[in-house]
């Protein structure tokens, strides 16, 4: 279970968000909504621990979480195969050989990533999740330039392995996955400037 309590976080020391509170239970998704710049992003990041809050506590994610952004950490100079060799080697693992189907790379596997098409790029991306065996993962806009058919794939991978396994995932998307999963709307955590002393000295 994945427990987020009383959450403020700030980018670039003005708060953004604050009063986040949800619980995702083993096994489930959530889905973060908002319009662009309320600070989606900036909570991903905070959750996976890669910033720290302002104030407020995550439980349940540490050591097992991966955030995932759409940039990809595509390697161009390596094959497909060896890209997935490479983060599962970063992460003391093998890959899991159904990824190359579930991410529709098994025609593309001695393929230098850098002739990729941009989608295909992205599946690459994605399938980098399914190497690497982390528990909980945050993901931002992780289909963004996906078409329908590749969204429904991972959007299968997704619900068939990861979640079906136990895994959570927290998923910042404006486009439907048609996943079975509660949807938290950001807006009303907007963080009042005056909450925590004023915005003023972050820009001394
Ligand atoms: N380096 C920075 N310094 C100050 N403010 C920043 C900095 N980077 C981003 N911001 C602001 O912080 C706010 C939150 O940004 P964030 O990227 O978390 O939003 P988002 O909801 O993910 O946006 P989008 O949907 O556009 O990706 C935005 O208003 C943004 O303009």
């Amino acid at each position: 279970m994945l427990t987020v309590d009383a959450l403020a976080v700030a980018r670039g020391g003005v708060p953004v968000l604050q009063g986040v509170s949800f619980k995702v239970p083993d096994g489930t998704a959530l889905i973060l909504r908002g319009p662009n710049g309320i600070g989606k992003t900036t909570l991903l990041r905070s959750l996976a621990g890669l910033q720290e809050p302002l104030s407020g506590t995550v439980t349940g994610a540490g050591e097992e979480s991966a955030y995932a952004s759409h940039a990809d950490g595509v390697k161009a100079a390596l094959t497909v195969e060896e890209n997935l060799a490479f983060w599962a080697e970063v992460y003391g693992r093998a890959v899991p050989e159904e990824v190359y189907a579930a991410f529709d790379l098994e025609p593309l596997r001695a393929r230098f990533a850098g002739t990729l098409s941009s989608g295909q790029s992205r599946r690459l991306g994605l399938a980098r999740l399914g190497v690497i065996g982390r528990r909980v993962l945050f993901l931002d806009e992780p289909t963004i330039s996906l078409d329908a058919f590749s969204v429904r794939m991972f959007a299968d991978w997704l619900r068939d392995v990861h979640l079906a396994a136990g895994g959570v995932a927290v998923i910042a998307t404006h486009i439907d996955l048609g996943l079975d999963a509660p949807v938290l709307e950001l807006s009303p955590f907007v963080a009042a400037p005056e909450a925590t002393g004023g915005s003023d000295e972050a820009f001394l």
